[in-house]
């Protein structure tokens, strides 16, 4: 029974670092050593807008240091590779994180990759300190100016497996005007749901109208040859254990 008992240990993995967690600002510690992010995006290079099935997600080219994010708790710069966002079915719910258990409508999540440690993004996301995602709320109320460059965009993506050219895009322009964050060590949030992300959540949300919220709804889970047709929401993992680790908080 060497063989079962082999098997039981393959099958068994310990998780300590899942995502996201629910946020409790006072229960953060403020680490003066953490210095500010700094997100080096003003040659960043934009490719492609896609429906993936679990969201929307648009991808940058990141064979170079053209758009990095640096600083904070991170010990090297990391690639931009793409961005996508996660969202309910109505405004009171669709983050990920939550704060004080408390939803926003959205989250946007900007994610980067290790080049300096790692040779390919596929290595960076099963190592420890492989990925850094940048997340950000989404708060419902006037209109996000420059959000409609995306959603005027959702309808050529309706359909998982749809994809077309997304150029000239910069994601600086959907940062709130405060970099204040939080950061903790956890994972993807999505299978495969690797240990490997360090997470810099910001505190402020950005705003977006109802409106723009609603078509990021009209995107589908199911494909174009498919019968049934699935609505794109409440696509959010909910809050993982903490299991003692500790969140620390910008100045
Ligand atoms: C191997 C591997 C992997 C994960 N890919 S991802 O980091 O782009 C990603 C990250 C996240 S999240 N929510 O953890 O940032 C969600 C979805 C995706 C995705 O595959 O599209
Ligand atoms: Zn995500």
């Amino acid at each position: 029974n060497s063989h079962a008992h082999a098997l039981n240990t393959v099958m068994f993995t310990v998780e300590i670092r899942q995502s996201p967690i629910d946020i409790v600002p006072h229960q953060a510690s403020r680490d003066p050593n953490l210095s500010q992010i700094v997100l080096n995006y003003d040659r960043c290079t934009s490719i492609n807008i896609s429906n993936n099935g679990h969201s929307v997600v648009v991808e940058f080219d990141d064979t170079d240091d053209r758009s990095v994010i640096q600083g904070g708790p991170l010990d090297n710069p990391y690639r931009l590779k793409q961005f996508h966002f996660h969202w309910g079915e109505k405004g009171c719910e669709g983050s990920e994180h939550t704060v004080s258990g408390n939803s926003y409508a959205s989250e946007l999540h900007l994610v980067h990759w290790n080049a300096v440690k790692y040779k390919t993004f596929d290595e960076a996301a099963t190592a420890p300190d492989g990925l850094a995602v940048l997340g950000i709320f989404l708060d419902t109320g006037d209109d996000h100016r420059w959000l409609h460059t995306i959603t005027d965009a959702l309808y050529m993506v309706k359909f998982k497996g749809s994809i077309t050219d997304f150029k000239d895009f910069n994601p600086k322009c959907l940062l709130p005007s405060s970099l204040h964050y939080w950061t903790y060590l956890g994972s993807l949030t999505t299978p495969p749901l690797h240990e490997s992300v360090i997470w810099i959540v910001l505190k402020d949300p950005i705003t977006v109208s109802e409106k723009q919220l609603g078509k990021f709804r009209m995107l589908l889970f199911t494909g174009e040859e498919e019968d049934q047709r699935l609505r794109m929401e409440n696509n959010f993992r909910p809050p993982q254990p903490l299991k003692g680790r500790k969140v620390r908080s910008s100045n």
